[in-house]
């Protein structure tokens, strides 16, 4: 095999986002880092700095259909409705294109285009950060797909089963399940099957071309302890440990703007406005005409002919709604803005999926694994670590005892063996301990609601986050009975082959408690557990005779003519797996309904 870096690319895109270089500190990581960006930018096949959305500069003033938001559904939804070719779409994003670094698997989770939300108020999470949770949030085009985990779950049946049953028509299993299989182009046809899969989509998913071999420990370490294997957690296989599928191509991301926009790139009908952060929608005689957004200094304006399409997600499409007027009275009359619509769900609902997590080490040195040999394995083939997020691509699907065995609710998360920062030389110690590991007890059935609520009129301030996050205590009990099934896993052989070692310390705070007992991990889980950025629910739909719906089932928001919302926000109950999958489809669902609803077949 011959390393080849000669692709290097003539195309140009100075509207992309930070350097590979800006994620590492420290000077000794800078060059190699910097290196690294130049080569990754320069070829195509991982950039596409060929095949990238042009932003536009000056949009017209009408467009039919104004997208506010380029995230995971805003992106479908766009891409989705500019396939009518007499139909003019103007996509506006706050954050710039997607950056380089996050093309490169490994290099997930990057703070750098992140909005940096936090939680306030929190009287049982977080209180080791005085009840303030942080969360992750992307600022860029396609939103959270562009540097989320890529773990590719759709949820189980039951989750869109107990939407319907909510009263939301059209939203049940069998009829959401056409829409995931619409957008999806999977690359293991021949091992997951066509009955729960589907090609011919725009979003390629497949297992990564990349595992650490503890891997292997791991999937063993769960039939060991009873949890079992699964072949495909989005088929009949609901429950176990397994390696899961993902959204990359050959070893390279696909957020949703890559997967639904830039094939888009040439459509004249299709225009997307980076670095434009929607302020207030413009509605006149309870229709929504237009959006009002801030880009370079200055606050603009433009009309829309059809509808309006908020896809800001779940922190800000009901920052949007509220500043446009629309949301509890009192509340909007208490912040000094004008109630054009007095929808008291606007920001209600609010919740997450939480976890915590259980830390081990391993019997490894504690080495870099990103590495000039790493690196110039990706270059030339797309392989090898950086190809993949390490041990997170592992999961494990549980149904603990309170729940039915078809409907699961715990999720463990495995973590490490992640390939990001590096010091430019091979083998590097990260430190001179043993290589950590950790597992993560993942609650998938919160019962805690919070609240998105203004802060102040001013739109660039952010609203307040309320996660009211463990009011309940089943959710106590259910991180919990995670953390039990990860000590489970830990003790068994397979797992203490690598002569793994429990490394969370006792805290301080939780030191009346016997360490690990049920009592400490209660206590652990009120001190440091935390969000894990699934948030939803903000703008819920729901049909008529639920008070607090924001939007009906076919997404549009009550009261209001012309506008919709497509996004995380409208699922009225978290589903029980990662949400992009899910969120997605929304957006397929969406552009689906405006199609019907404007002739657009
Ligand atoms: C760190 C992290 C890891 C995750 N891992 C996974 C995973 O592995 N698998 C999975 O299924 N899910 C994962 N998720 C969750 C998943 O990515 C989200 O649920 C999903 O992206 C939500 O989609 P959305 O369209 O609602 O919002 P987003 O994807 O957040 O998109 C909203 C977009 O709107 C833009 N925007 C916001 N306000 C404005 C405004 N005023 N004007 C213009 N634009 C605006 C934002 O910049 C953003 O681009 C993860 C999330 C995070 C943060």
């Amino acid at each position: 095999m011959a390393y080849n870096f000669t692709s290097r690319s003539t195309c140009n895109a100075d509207f992309l986002g930070p350097s590979l270089a800006d994620i590492c500190s420290g000077s000794s990581f800078v060059l190699f880092m910097s290196l690294l960006n130049t080569f990754v930018r320069d070829k195509n096949k991982i950039s596409g700095i060929c095949e990238r959305i042009k932003p536009i500069e000056r949009p017209d003033p009408e467009y039919d259909f104004v997208v506010i938001g380029g995230g995971a559904a805003g992106s479908v939804v766009a891409s989705r409705l500019s396939e009518i070719s007499n139909w003019k779409v103007l996509l506006i994003e706050a954050g710039p294109d997607e950056p380089t670094a996050a093309e490169i698997p490994s290099f997930f989770n990057d703070d750098l285009i992140s909005w940096g939300y936090q939680t306030t108020n929190e009287s049982h999470a977080c209180l080791s950060t005085n009840g303030s949770c942080s969360f992750s949030s992307a600022k860029a085009l396609g939103g959270n797909t562009v540097h989320n985990g890529m773990v590719y779950l759709r949820g189980n049946p039951t989750d869109y089963n107990n939407w319907a049953a909510l009263g939301n028509e059209g939203w049940s299993w069998n009829e959401v399940k056409p829409f995931f299989l619409k957008a999806e182009n999977n690359s293991e046809i021949h091992r997951v099957g066509r009955f729960w899969h589907a090609t011919g989509g725009p979003l390629t998913v497949g297992r990564f071309p990349y595992q650490p071999p503890i891997t292997y420990s791991v999937l063993a370490a769960a039939k060991e302890a009873g949890f079992g294997v699964s072949h495909d957690l989005n088929g009949d296989d609901l429950t176990g440990f397994s390696i899961v599928q993902t959204t990359n191509k050959h070893g390279v991301r696909r957020s949703s703007a890559r997967a639904y926009l830039w094939p888009a790139r040439h459509r004249r009908n299709l225009h997307v406005s980076l670095n434009s952060t929607c302020t207030r929608i413009i509605i006149e005689n309870g229709a929504a005409v237009g959006v009002e957004y801030y880009q370079n200094g200055e606050f603009k304006t433009v009309h829309t002919s059809r509808e309006v399409i908020l896809s800001a997600g779940s922190i800000k499409s009901p920052h949007v709604l509220l500043l446009s007027g629309v949301g509890p009275q009192n509340h909007l009359k208490s912040m000094g803005v004008e109630v054009v619509k007095n929808l008291p769900g606007v920001g209600e609902n609010y919740h997450d999926h939480l976890y915590y997590p259980v830390t081990f080490t391993v019997n490894e040195a504690d080495i870099y694994d990103n590495n000039w040999a790493a690196a110039s394995e990706y270059l030339a083939f797309q392989t090898g670590p950086l190809s993949a997020t390490g041990l997170n691509q592992v999961l494990g699907v549980i149904s603990s005892p309170a729940t039915m065995p078809d409907y699961p609710d715990t999720q463990i998360q495995c973590a490490g063996y992640v390939p990001s920062c590096a010091p430019g030389e091979i083998g590097a110690l990260q430190s001179t301990g043993r290589r950590v590991v950790a597992f993560l007890s993942g609650w998938e059935h919160p019962k805690s609601r919070g609240r998105i609520s203004l802060a102040s009129k001013n739109p660039f301030q952010y609203p307040v986050i309320w996660g009211n996050f463990l009011d309940n205590s089943d959710d106590v009990a259910g991180l919990v009975r995670g953390i039990n099934f990860i000590l489970a896993l830990a003790e068994t052989k397979a797992l203490k082959a690598h002569n793994l070692t429990l490394s969370n310390t006792p805290l301080e705070a939780c030191s009346d408690h016997l360490f690990p007992s049920d009592e400490y991990w209660e206590c652990a889980v009120h001190q440091n557990m935390l969000p894990q950025s699934h948030n939803v629910g903000s703008c819920k739909m729901g049909p008529p005779s639920d008070p607090m719906a924001v939007v009906d089932p076919q997404l549009r928001v009550y009261g209001i003519k012309g506008l919709r919302i497509a996004d995380a926000s409208i699922m009225p109950q978290v589903i029980s797996a990662n949400t992009a999958a899910a969120t997605m489809m929304i957006g397929e669902r969406a552009a689906h309904f405006i199609k019907t609803y404007w002739g657009g077949h």
